[in-house]
């Protein structure tokens, strides 16, 4: 395709992308599905250059109000991801003339907003916790792309067999360093015609994720909840976990994300699972389970905000007004769950969410209010659970992730037994 007509294409999308009023990833698919006749290369250089423009959008906007044109070709030429010559190509010569001076700026020089590129209500909280040093860590940590992680399912095969037979398609894995079943992919292969992924040997799974799988520990026989299993990610490593025994329950409001855990189950072997769609969190169902169930994972809905490095678009789609709705709901969906437990079981609550008010806040109001259940230190039962140096991933006994620390998604995650 002529440089020109593609850049025009790449503006186009990010005008789509820039309205904020779906996710990135959905609106970049709906676009390939209508450009049928891009390519591979091309495919990658406008999603690039779209993720590139929301990581950095504050910049970009900001030095996209000089120059001339439509504002959606300046942020393409900004954020271009793509060959430098080829765009080139597609530029006119007072457009290579703003485009040298725009890159001769010291990115040093721009104010600090521009630098971490998140709004005032995200990195307020985060400058508080971290401090300066480390804020500035993270924020650079969250403009980087995330890498490929698999969970092996041991289930089917051991994890060095795995990483041999991703070695002999000629795809690099390392063992993830905490967790201790996951591998990280070299590159960003395709692994979906693989034999060892549609056999279900391995599954593509965020270490952090593994880690919450892990922090809640179900065992053989026993009956587990994931109360907000979605599309199954943490259902499937819970099962394989209880050695395919017992009786895992996937609930979840939404039908539509419990229909994609189907394929995936089935890969799995389990066959232990029981997804079930609830009407919402005091659902009939769930009653009729109270008090019964050894093990409840609450992997709650939030703000997505440690997962920045996979979905940039978030930090410009959440508001005050989203977080605040979130946190009732997180309240409601956790008191419900509890409500399951047995006595001597155990409740882990989890969000891949960085902030505060997500995690530590919403887990101290039900402390207060559920003097039965006793918090469990998370570096103890990880080590239990064989992770690696667990003591690096806990702060206060709650699990903390930050992908700037340890190269994962950021996550929390805290676990109580019910003492009666
Ligand atoms: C963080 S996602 C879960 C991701 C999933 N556990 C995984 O590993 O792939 C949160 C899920 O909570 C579900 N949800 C929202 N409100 C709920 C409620 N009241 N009860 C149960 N699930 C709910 C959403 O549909 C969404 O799938």
């Amino acid at each position: 395709m002529h440089p020109n007509a593609l850049l025009e294409l790449c503006a186009e999308l990010i005008a789509a992308v820039n309205k904020l009023d779906a996710p990135a990833d959905a609106t970049v698919s709906a676009f390939f599905r209508q450009h049928k006749n891009l390519g591979q290369r091309e495919r990658a250089s406008l999603a690039e250059t779209v993720y590139a423009m929301l990581r950095e959008r504050l910049k970009f906007q900001n030095l996209a109000q000089s120059g001339s044109g439509p504002l959606p070709r300046r942020l393409a030429m900004l954020a271009w991801r793509g060959s430098d010559a080829f765009l080139r190509g597609a530029l006119g010569p007072a457009e290579k003339q703003w485009l040298e001076q725009i890159q001769a700026i010291d990115p040093r020089s721009l104010a600090p907003k521009l630098r971490h590129n998140l709004p005032d209500w995200l990195a307020e909280p985060l400058l508080a916790r971290l401090g300066e040093d480390e804020f500035w860590k993270l924020a650079a940590a969250m403009n980087e792309a995330a890498p490929l992680d698999l969970r092996v399912n041991t289930l089917k095969l051991k994890r060095e067999e795995a990483q041999a037979q991703l070695a002999a398609a000629g795809i690099e894995a390392m063992p993830t360093p905490y967790s201790p079943l996951g591998l990280r992919v070299q590159g960003k292969p395709a692994l979906n015609k693989l034999a060892l992924f549609t056999s279900g040997g391995v599954e593509v799974q965020d270490e952090g994720s593994q880690l919450l799988a892990l922090l809640l520990a179900p065992r053989r026989g026993e009956m587990v909840v994931d109360f907000c299993a979605g599309a199954g990610g943490k259902t499937l490593a819970l099962g394989a976990a209880m050695r395919n025994t017992g009786r895992l329950y996937a609930f979840d409001v939404s039908g539509h994300r419990l229909d994609a855990l189907k394929p995936r189950l089935a890969r799995s072997g389990l066959s232990n699972v029981y997804p079930a769609q609830i009407a919402h969190e005091r659902d009939e169902r769930i009653k009729r389970l109270a008090g019964k169930i050894d093990r409840v994972l609450v992997d709650a809905p939030c703000s997505g905000l440690g997962t920045l490095r996979r979905n940039p678009d978030l930090k410009w789609r959440q508001s005050p007004q989203g977080l605040a709705e979130l946190q009732d709901k997180q309240r409601a969906i956790l008191a419900s769950a509890a409500r399951l437990v047995k006595p001597s079981g155990r409740l882990v609550y989890a969000t891949c969410s960085l902030l505060n008010a997500e995690n530590e806040a919403i887990a101290a109001e039900f402390a207060a209010a559920h003097p039965d259940f006793r918090p469990l230190a998370a570096d103890e039962a990880l080590a239990k659970a064989q992770v690696e140096r667990a003591g690096e991933l806990v702060e206060n006994g709650a699990l903390r992730l930050w992908p700037h620390r340890h190269a994962m998604d950021g996550f929390f995650a805290i676990a109580w037994e019910r003492t009666a």
